[in-house]
């Protein structure tokens, strides 16, 4: 009897809705003319059975809604809408059916109206295209606000840190003084030439040194120097050598052995009690470097480094720009010989 009276109450929509605006009075047909909301209005009061009839369908006939569905999907798929009964959902008098225009595809009719609006968006944005949603902006679902930009993970990288990094590797690692400490032992670090001689910076960077601060900044032997005592200054050195002194402490030059040069390595003599000299060979040639030792801005101790031994090495990788030749002229002994050529006075005196 649901069913019957179902189809029999949906008969009479087909000629409502073809016959808007045919056999409806003239003051109804103007009211249309005032808007669409205005004229569903009264095409509802016109037939009244139209609501109770789609309430029976919903609650008490569970068959009617399965066989509207079939016709209206049905009817989707040939887009020939205006000779089908209306949707089974939402209802007639819902406000989302309301806010719909008249001609507004039945696509929606599918789900329950808010949730399908507010979730079609964000779960695939393509199940409901945004000109086919519902006017009303409070079924409208929100558009899409994550912005691609904002997903992405922000730079990290600071371009301050770039700089600084290349420029200290340009200067040669020198450690601050430590006047007072016993100088380490062991081959010393390869510092190389410094080609900028000027005030070494505190970070020993070549970055410019911050403002407000003296461009010059003082660091006491920034560059392992020794205090020297007084009178031990390098233009007394260079009086000293000046003076006809002997500083080589021999008569003429002569041919030093490895035997005679490991001999004169400063330390106090076994047989004689005396403190020897210390002789040291740069680029085979045999110095004294004794009385240099309290001249010398690295120290005495570093100097003493190359006692007896082959100090080339060990200058080069401190002060290779050093002129030792210069600065040790009056104390070269003679020449540095292998024990297989033991000197001969004719030897050295072809040398003089
Ligand atoms: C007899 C040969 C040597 C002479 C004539 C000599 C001379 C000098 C001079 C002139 C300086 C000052 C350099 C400057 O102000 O730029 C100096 C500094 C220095 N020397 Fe020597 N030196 C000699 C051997 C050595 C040896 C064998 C060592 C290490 C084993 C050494 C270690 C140092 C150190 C650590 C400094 C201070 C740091 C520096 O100025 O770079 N020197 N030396």
């Amino acid at each position: 009897a649901y069913f019957a009276d179902a189809q029999g109450s949906a008969a009479p929509m087909k000629p409502e809705q073809s016959q808007v605006g045919e056999d409806r009075p003239a003051e109804q047909q103007q009211a249309e003319s005032q808007g669409q909301k205005e004229a569903d209005t009264p095409l509802q009061d016109f037939s009244p059975a139209t609501t109770p009839k789609a309430t029976a369908s919903n609650a008490d006939a569970p068959a009617i809604p399965s066989f509207t569905l079939q016709e209206h999907l049905s009817s989707s798929e040939s887009e020939d809408e205006d000779n089908l009964p209306p949707p089974s959902f939402p209802a007639l008098n819902s406000a989302q059916r309301a806010s719909k225009p008249a001609a507004s595809p039945p696509s929606f009719t599918m789900s329950p109206p808010p949730q399908p609006n507010v979730m079609a968006p964000t779960s695939n944005g393509s199940m409901a295209p945004p000109s086919k949603l519902s006017p009303s902006p409070s079924l409208m679902a929100p558009p899409p606000r994550v912005s691609a930009s904002s997903l992405r993970p922000l730079p990290s990288a600071s371009a301050s840190q770039g700089i600084s990094a290349p420029a200290t590797g340009l200067v040669p690692p020198r450690g601050p003084a430590a006047p007072g400490l016993v100088p380490p032992r062991g081959p010393v670090p390869n510092r190389g030439p410094v080609l900028n001689r000027g005030p070494p910076t505190p970070n020993g960077s070549l970055a410019l040194p911050p403002s407000g601060k003296p461009s010059v900044t003082k660091i006491p032997n920034a560059r392992n120097k020794v205090q020297l005592t007084p009178g031990h200054s390098p233009l007394d050195w260079a009086n000293l050598q000046r003076s006809n002194t002997n500083l080589s402490g021999v008569s003429s030059l002569v041919r030093v052995t490895p035997s005679m040069l490991k001999f004169m390595n400063g330390r106090k003599d076994k047989e004689t009690g005396k403190m020897k000299d210390v002789w040291s060979v740069y680029q085979g040639k045999v110095y004294n470097i004794s009385p240099y030792l309290p001249y010398h801005p690295g120290g005495e101790g570093e100097l003493r480094r190359a006692a007896g031994k082959d100090g080339t090495k060990l200058f080069m990788e401190v002060h290779p720009w050093v002129n030792w030749e210069n600065m040790l002229g009056e104390c070269m002994v003679g020449i540095f010989v292998s024990e297989e050529q033991p000197p001969t006075k004719s030897t050295l005196e072809d040398m003089d």
